[in-house]
């Protein structure tokens, strides 16, 4: 993440009551060796928010991405090859002596690591890892140890660093379609339950990122919250994301699209960003009348 990106998020969470408020708590969860869950829906903010709060613990961060690939020994570690050393002694011309020493080079995986060196660990999406590999979490968060057996260690399991910490990310939507959460997991953690922004806050979070003038996030975001007010379905699903407002306002002030709904191009641009995410929060049944609804709200804006 670079300077500005952190700069600009900084601005947001610094001016929002309710951001101020999940900092701090959150910061007072980890502190206290609670590990923090931040769950909510997709592009609202949940890796961007861990990863900020990581970073206000002083200690390094690493960030490991949830898939169904991750395995024991990328979080562990393995033996990666072999070291061979080789000494030969020379010394009486007419003594020739070699000495040949092989052992197996280990290589530490990203969670020992950071387990050993206390770091803050931001573990996104953690449900699109399989359960039995997330299942090393438990000795980690009850017994504050890592075992190590399987991997043919001398030590069967070493002592978590007191500083080490853990938040999770997650998105409740994929619990259905990925891999159930642990219940023993999840009862370890504070989870916190994360919502769409507020509209002002929405507003500063594109300003921040694309640097769009105000009037222009403020239409953006406001045509936004409309769309999202035509979804049908669960409340997992809630359409366009903030993801979605910032694409728009990033486009348009590269391509110097008008933020204006008689603007051909700014229509097409509203339809591509928004439809997928609208259509996939409602049956079938409602999806001919939210598309022409969609066009129609975004021909109502009018900005320069
Ligand atoms: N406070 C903020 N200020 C400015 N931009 C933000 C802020 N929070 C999030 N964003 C931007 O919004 C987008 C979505 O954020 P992020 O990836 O953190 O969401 P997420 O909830 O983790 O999404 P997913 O579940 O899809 O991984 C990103 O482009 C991010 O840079």
């Amino acid at each position: 993440m670079t300077d500005d990106t952190e700069t600009s998020q900084t601005s947001l969470y610094e001016h929002s009551a309710y951001y101020k408020g999940i900092i701090k708590r959150s910061l007072r969860y980890l502190d206290t060796g609670y590990p923090l869950h931040f769950t909510g829906p997709s592009g609202i903010g949940k890796t961007t928010l861990a990863l900020h709060i990581a970073k206000q613990r002083k200690r390094p961060v690493m960030l490991i991405n949830g898939n169904k690939d991750l395995s024991t020994e990328d979080f562990i570690g393995a033996f990666t090859g072999y070291k061979r050393r080789k000494l030969k002694d020379n010394y009486v011309r007419s003594v020739h002596k070699i000495e040949e020493n092989v052992t197996e080079s280990w290589s530490d995986g990203r969670l020992l690591e950071a387990v050993k060196k206390g770091y803050t660990l931001v573990y996104d999406e953690f449900t699109r890892s399989k359960p039995e590999i997330n299942n090393i979490f438990l000795p980690i968060l009850e017994e504050k140890i890592l075992p190590l057996y399987g991997t043919k260690q001398k030590r069967s399991f070493i002592k978590v660093h007191p500083d080490f910490s853990v938040i999770f990310t997650s998105n409740p939507v994929e619990y259905a379609g990925v891999y159930k959460t642990q219940d023993a997991l999840l009862d370890r953690m504070v989870t916190l339950t994360l919502g769409s922004l507020e509209k002002e806050a929405e507003i500063t979070a594109v300003i921040n990122k694309t640097e769009i003038e105000r009037e222009k996030a403020q239409a953006i975001v406001e045509f936004m919250m409309k769309i999202r007010k035509l979804c049908h379905t669960s409340q997992d699903f809630q359409g366009p994301s903030l993801r979605a407002s910032i694409m728009i306002a990033e486009l348009a002030k590269r391509y110097d699209i008008p933020i204006n709904g008689s603007n051909e191009e700014f229509n097409q641009l509203c339809f591509d960003i928004t439809w997928f995410p609208l259509q996939a929060c409602m049956e079938d049944k409602h999806k001919q009348r939210a598309k022409r609804q969609l066009v129609q709200e975004c021909k109502k804006i009018t900005l320069g």
